[in-house]
């Protein structure tokens, strides 16, 4: 069998989604490390006031092609943008361009999909599953496709505890649901979307399910593979450490903690997030693709996470609102007292500040969104599955030893508190554009926090005194029986350490 970067040589590859986090990764890996591909044909819409000439252009200056722009200044020729909005019918993609990609494709990378938790089901089962349906189609019509690739999640059967590598009957028959919704207006569908997604979170993890079974409908007519990757975050190795671009999942939560402002998040302790580096996920994907030219069948990752607190210290964020010092506890009443003395109670006195000072209040508003996207996140992070991964066993056992590494999908290598640390470092330099010249003026800022909240819990200590303690008897009895006990045990602790040593 051909090694993966022989087996690209040559072929033209489609790709959905390439101008987001997981796909521009796949766009540079596809050119670094299989140079001699044909060309990568990418489906892109206009968006915010940007042609999509403008948008192409502007994502191949991105830091993330620094090695492959080095290597090869002209390695935009290899691009081939494709105008194409996929929530339109036939993916609104010109006849000549269908013409041209029945002609030439051999593989497609479907990554395009509306990755919100709090999408409208109609706009999500759109772009999640009618335009898969729609894509699925365009393979049919590709006469020399090799492999169709679908991006799925972990999560799509997430209602599920324990997750086996198979395609699980849809919670209801898509082209029904399709066919139902259409006259529908939105306000109808709103109300009965939670009766419809049942027990899945929300739209999103609902419409990846469907969209599976839509995929392994075309089993007989494609060579189709599909890929569950967990929490997408930063690259671990390539191009290089700590590249990231959003404020999804773990992203978020990482800023805003470091930041100062999430202090309390609801999560299950024993647990860890299921977070896997994008660039093992590419890896791991351009494999697939290779190997299904073959052979059909699914994948997915794995789990782990530690010490980010510490890291958000080491490397801290500029203009923190407070220190960082995120914790989390998976019991509710805990997780609402934090949320209202470390979140609510410093956001209402720092707006009083703001409007003493004659500016607009603005911490509360900040803190909602945080809030609502916290919230979102937590049905993932108060939870554990277990998912069966033996196809990545065995697809890592086919590979030549030259691509296990350059194709390296083999996480147990990863070093997991390294990965963390440039993870906190990339969401400061690349989604933040934060200098990092500037961290010893932002831990400059961190001490001055830390002297204001000494400040703050002595005068709070003395205003709590004069109200209480120095206006009642009763208070200052309790006062003085509590110092007692302490004096008494430091004093027996103290005779005992004596007589030990
Ligand atoms: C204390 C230690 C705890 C450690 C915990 C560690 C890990 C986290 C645990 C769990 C994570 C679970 C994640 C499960 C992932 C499942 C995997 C998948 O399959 S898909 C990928 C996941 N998808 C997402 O994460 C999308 C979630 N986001 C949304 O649904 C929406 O963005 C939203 C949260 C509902 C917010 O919507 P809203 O309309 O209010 O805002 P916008 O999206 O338009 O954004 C506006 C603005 O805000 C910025 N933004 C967005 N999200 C965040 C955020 N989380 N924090 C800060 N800022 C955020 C966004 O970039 C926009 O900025 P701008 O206007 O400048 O463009
Ligand atoms: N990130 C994660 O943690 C995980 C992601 N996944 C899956 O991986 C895939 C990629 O995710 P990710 O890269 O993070 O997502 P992004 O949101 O970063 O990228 C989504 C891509 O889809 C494109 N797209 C969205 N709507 C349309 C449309 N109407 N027409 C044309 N293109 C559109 C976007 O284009 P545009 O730039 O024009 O908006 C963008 O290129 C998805 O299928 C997702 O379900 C799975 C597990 C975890």
């Amino acid at each position: 069998m051909a090694s993966i970067t022989e087996y690209y040589a040559g072929k033209s590859v489609l790709i959905t989604g390439a101008t987001g986090f997981m796909g521009k990764v796949l766009v540079e890996k596809l050119l670094w490390s299989c140079p001699d591909v044909k060309a990568l044909y990418i489906l892109v819409r206009p968006k915010a006031g940007q042609t999509m000439e403008q948008r192409v252009s502007h994502m191949m200056k991105c830091k993330l092609f620094d090695r492959v722009r080095e290597a090869n200044p002209d390695f935009h020729k290899k691009i081939i943008p494709i105008s194409s909005e996929l929530t339109q019918p036939g993916l609104s993609i010109s006849p000549e361009d269908v013409e041209k990609l029945s002609a030439c494709i051999n593989i497609v990378f479907h990554c395009a999909a509306t990755i919100r938790f709090d999408e409208p089901l109609k706009h999500a089962l759109q772009l999640n599953v009618i335009a898969t349906q729609e894509l699925l189609s365009l393979a049919q019509r590709m006469h020399h496709l090799e492999a169709f690739i679908h991006i799925s999640t972990a999560y799509a059967n997430c209602n599920r505890k324990h997750i086996d590598e198979v395609i699980y009957p849809p919670p209801v028959e898509p082209k029904k649901l399709i066919e139902s919704l259409e006259w529908m207006d939105d306000g109808i569908v709103q109300d009965i979307t939670p009766r419809l997604i049942g027990d899945r979170p929300n739209t999103y993890t609902y419409t990846k399910a469907l969209a599976e079974y839509v995929v392994q409908q075309e089993q007989d007519k494609l060579n189709i593979g599909i890929i569950r990757p967990s929490i997408v975050g930063a690259s671990w190795q390539e191009p290089f450490p700590g590249w990231i671009d959003n404020f999804n999942g773990p992203s978020g939560v990482f800023i805003a903690a470091g930041k100062g402002i999430l202090r309390t998040m609801r999560a299950n302790n024993d647990a860890v997030a299921d977070l896997i580096p994008v660039d093992v996920v590419v890896n791991l994907t351009l494999a697939v693709g290779w190997y299904t030219a073959v052979k059909t069948y699914c994948l997915y990752p794995f789990k782990a996470f530690s010490k980010l607190v510490l890291c958000l210290k080491r490397n801290p964020l500029e203009q923190a609102f407070r220190r960082p010092n995120a914790n989390i506890t998976s019991n509710y009443l805990i997780n609402q007292y934090w949320i209202l003395v470390s979140h609510k109670f410093p956001a209402l006195i720092y707006d009083l500040f703001l409007r003493l000072c004659g500016q607009k209040p603005q911490m509360m508003r900040i803190f909602n969104r945080l809030h609502k996207a916290i919230g979102l996140l937590e049905y993932f992070s108060s939870q554990d599955w277990e998912w069966n991964s033996d196809n990545i066993s065995m697809l890592m056992s086919q590979l030549t030893p030259e691509d296990r590494t350059m194709f390296n999908f083999d996480v147990r290598q990863l070093n997991w508190p390294e990965y963390i640390e440039n993870y906190c470092i990339g969401t400061k330099k690349y989604v933040l554009n934060e200098d990092m010249s500037d961290i010893p003026a932002a831990r400059q800022h961190l001490r001055k926090l830390r002297n204001i909240r000494y400040t703050f819990n002595t005068l709070l200590v003395v205003f709590i005194w004069r109200v209480f303690i120095a206006r009642s008897q009763m208070a200052r009895n309790i006062w003085y029986f509590v110092v007692n006990l302490c004096f008494k045990f430091l004093s027996y602790f103290r005779a005992s350490s004596t007589l030990t040593n």
